[in-house]
């Protein structure tokens, strides 16, 4: 019932939320509330698309940066319903109320380490809301094209870099890699039955402004400044600890592009043109970077010496090394990152300190 009176908050026609300007594409946006859903919501709304978002704001990390994160969406006109991507309900609804040309789907259980706390979560947000997503789009009239997250981490204890797109993903280390090499074969199945035109993007360790508290660059820089020590994982095997760490905003570039370049199906009335696309691509930055150097640079930003606790990488789900060939993303979405490790941390750092400053907000 609490999701229905969330729903029936929605506006149904276009105001604040505009949905009808011809050519521009409708969207829903699950994880609007997110770190990526943001971004990629706010960008989209930019340049003229309409954009309704989903979010659970669940308690994963602080729900007071995504409460702040939908106040920033509010203001230009990114309107966030409150619902879990599992009420198919919810979904059918607003569906009828916006025909979406479009759906980004970036609702997920994110976090490597955390699956082995509370697995359930990982099945129930990206199994379990990733099959409730597209049965409602399957049904969809017209069919709307997907574009949805995976992850670099499906590439699991795969040790030949740099990874491509048709390396094997056969080996998970994690619950999570697990789920979301789950949603790759579960989109598989909704091409082939139902025709829906999906595209997974693997985003390879995104950073930036807004981002998520349970992420280490994050975390790292919030106890440098209180001099607490940062534990830095180091290989059994004295192999480097690396991230391919890619900036929020060439990510955005290529969640746009993909969205641009996906093909509409036609839905259940229409004729098919052919054989509706399945896609999958790597969104990282070529440059992996130690987890040793991240800490010197963010040493360096915020003037501060951190206390490393370098300790043994344990089994925790991470992996050693990630490290994307992204030339299908070069070649096909026109995907082109441009910004390097230590102009997105400065960028990342001056958000951090001023979003922080005033005292009423502590990172938690
Ligand atoms: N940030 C990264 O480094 C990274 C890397 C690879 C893949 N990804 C994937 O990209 C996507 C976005 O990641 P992010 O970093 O923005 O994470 P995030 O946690 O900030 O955003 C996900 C959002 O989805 C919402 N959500 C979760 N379960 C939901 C449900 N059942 N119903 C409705 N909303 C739900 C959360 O409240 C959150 O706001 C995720 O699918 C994640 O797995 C992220
Ligand atoms: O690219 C991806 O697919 C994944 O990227 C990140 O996962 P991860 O790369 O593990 O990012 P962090 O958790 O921020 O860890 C970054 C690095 O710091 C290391 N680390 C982490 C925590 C810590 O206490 N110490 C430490 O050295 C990790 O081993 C890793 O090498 C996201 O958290 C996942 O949601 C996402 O799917």
């Amino acid at each position: 019932m609490s999701q229905m009176k969330h729903i029936d908050s929605a506006p149904s026609t276009p105001g604040k939320f505009k949905m009808e300007k011809s050519p521009y594409s409708r969207i829903s946006l699950g994880g609007a509330a997110g770190f990526v859903g943001t971004h990629v919501s706010s960008a989209l709304k930019r340049r003229g698309d309409g954009v309704l978002g989903l979010d659970n704001f669940n308690d994963y990390y602080d729900t007071s940066l995504k409460r702040a994160r939908q106040a920033l969406l509010d203001r230009t006109g990114v309107y966030i319903v409150e619902g879990d991507i599992n009420d198919v309900v919810l979904l059918k609804k607003l569906f009828d109320i916006v025909p979406f040309t479009h759906v980004m789907h970036l609702a997920a259980q994110a976090g490597v380490r955390y699956a082995m706390e509370n697995p359930s979560s990982y099945v129930h947000s990206n199994i379990a809301g990733l099959v409730s997503v597209l049965e409602v789009c399957k049904n969809a009239n017209p069919q709307p094209a997907i574009v949805w997250a995976s992850s670099s981490s499906v590439y699991g204890l795969n040790t030949k870099v740099p990874f491509s797109e048709r390396d094997r993903t056969d080996q998970p280390a994690s619950l999570y890699a697990a789920t979301k090499k789950a949603g790759e074969e579960i989109a598989h199945t909704y091409n082939h039955i139902y025709g829906l035109s999906l595209t997974g993007l693997r985003f390879f360790t995104v950073y930036g402004p807004w981002g998520r508290p349970d992420m280490a660059y994050f975390f790292f820089t919030k106890d440098i400044l209180k001099g607490k020590s940062i534990p830095i994982f180091e290989a059994a095997n004295h192999g480097t600890v690396a991230r391919d760490f890619t900036y929020i905003d060439d990510i955005v570039k290529g969640c746009l592009g993909a969205l641009d370049t996906a093909e509409k199906s036609t839905g259940s009335g229409g004729k098919k043109k052919g054989p509706a696309q399945l896609r999958v691509y790597n969104l990282g930055n070529t440059s992996p970077v130690p987890v040793s150097d991240l800490v010197s640079i963010l040493e360096r930003l915020l003037k501060v010496k951190a206390k490393r606790l370098v300790m043994k990488l344990p089994r925790n789900g991470d992996v050693q090394f990630t490290h994307a060939n992204i030339s299908l993303a070069q070649k096909e979405l026109g995907y082109k990152p441009s910004t390097d490790l230590q102009t997105g941390l400065k960028k990342f750092v001056r958000w951090y300190l001023s979003y922080y400053a005033d005292g009423k907000k502590s990172p938690q």
